[in-house]
């Protein structure tokens, strides 16, 4: 058994100048004046926020090296992890001592953990999520990794990042698209785990989202306040025992069984989440059609989605065999097995292993006439 210990720090405005948890708030990864740090930050956020971070090293004597690095799902490819590797060797780094700072999304994070794991078969890295799919999804997990080929994420390692920083803040520049993005993940974990989160998405969810959960009045303060640490808390309660996925029946694969294939297929018109929130509306379908969730549920749940800014239908879906080939690959990723969640209800979930491809077909049609009839309401 491999020990893992790795934090989840919380401070709002990280760069603030007289903000110091990147200096003190991990025991495990401090940070003193006089050292030196490579910081990759996603090109996007250096574009915002490069001259407040270059600002917080100076005022606190760390000589950083910043390398600005493009980072969306069409460069989630090995030539990334490779220019890492490349800035990690120039900068000379100690690989004990100097801990690379990955600060971005969910994409960058993964690049940068993944070319820490590599490099000299392991070096610590902090990851500084600046999306909500970081804050709540990718940020807290072990996982790194990279497309390869036509495949979501296929070359990876485990590697727990020294600590996760999470900052609300950052949310005040990301594109509503992306905090959609994000909200995915939260109503992943809700349609799994938590009827009450589902009930304050379906509550707040549009607000939240026009908000970009900054808290702008009370009310929607302590919402967004909510969402983000329950659903952080739910995640970390399916990872935590799980970390090297001995046990492959895994609930925050919910949304995740279709989804590699259809969002690698759209690229680069779905965005993570949205092929996420498709195979949740397919999949949220075959339970409604199996007696696990009810009609009234199911038009619940499409509803929140809509209301979240994400979509219920691609095209995609419907190419020939698209879907049974998905289930095929997932099969192959989960041990010979579907182990496939569906929603129970709202807040649970089951796993099955007897989807068949009429099943799907089933599904299919019937969410396609579903998004039609909604398409015609709204025109
Ligand atoms: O495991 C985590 C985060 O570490 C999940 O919440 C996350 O959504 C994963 O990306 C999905 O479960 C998919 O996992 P995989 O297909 O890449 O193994």
């Amino acid at each position: 058994m491999q020990q893992v210990r790795y934090h989840v720090v919380r401070s709002q405005g990280l760069f603030d100048v007289d903000n110091t948890t990147l200096l003190d708030g991990c025991a495990d990864a401090p940070m003193a004046a006089g050292e030196r740090r490579l910081v990759v930050v996603d090109s996007a956020v250096d574009a915002l926020h490069g001259d407040r971070i270059r600002t917080w090293f100076d005022a606190h004597d760390v000589a950083a090296t910043i390398v600005a690095l493009r980072a969306d799902e069409e460069v989630k490819q090995w030539d990334s992890v490779s220019a890492v590797i490349d800035a990690m060797n120039a900068f000379g780094i100690d690989r004990r001592r100097e801990p690379v700072l990955a600060v971005g999304g969910g994409v960058l994070t993964d690049v940068v953990g993944f070319a820490a794991s590599l490099y000299r078969r392991g070096t610590p890295y902090l990851r500084i999520p600046t999306t909500l799919i970081g804050l709540v999804d990718a940020g807290v997990g072990v996982k790194t990794g990279v497309n390869y080929a036509a495949g979501k994420n296929r070359v990876g390692t485990y590697a727990a990042a020294k600590a996760t920083f999470l900052d609300r803040t950052w949310l005040s520049t990301l594109d509503p698209r992306h905090v959609s993005n994000g909200l995915a993940e939260v109503l992943k974990v809700a349609l799994m785990k938590s009827a009450e989160l589902f009930e304050l998405l379906e509550r707040s969810g549009r607000d939240l989202l026009e908000d970009r959960l900054l808290g702008s009045t009370p009310e929607l303060d302590a919402a967004a306040a909510t969402v983000v640490a329950e659903s952080i808390h739910l995640m970390l309660e399916e990872l935590q025992p799980n970390l090297w996925e001995s046990t492959l029946e895994r609930c925050v694969d919910y949304g995740h069984t279709f989804s590699p294939v259809i969002e690698m297929r759209a690229l680069p018109s779905l965005l993570h989440g949205e092929a996420v929130a498709v195979d949740m509306a397919l999949t949220t379908v075959i339970g409604e059609l199996r007696g696990y969730v009810s009609i009234e549920q199911s038009a619940r749940v499409l509803a929140v989605m809509r209301q979240l800014g994400l979509p219920t239908w691609d095209d995609v879906l419907a190419e020939p065999g698209l879907l049974a080939s998905a289930l095929r690959d997932t099969v192959r990723h989960r041990d010979g097995q579907q182990r496939l969640p569906l929603p129970v209800g709202i807040g649970g979930h089951r796993f099955v292993n007897d989807v068949t491809d009429a099943e799907l077909q089933r599904a299919l049609e019937l969410l396609r006439s579903r998004s039609r009839d909604h398409a015609q309401e709204t025109r």
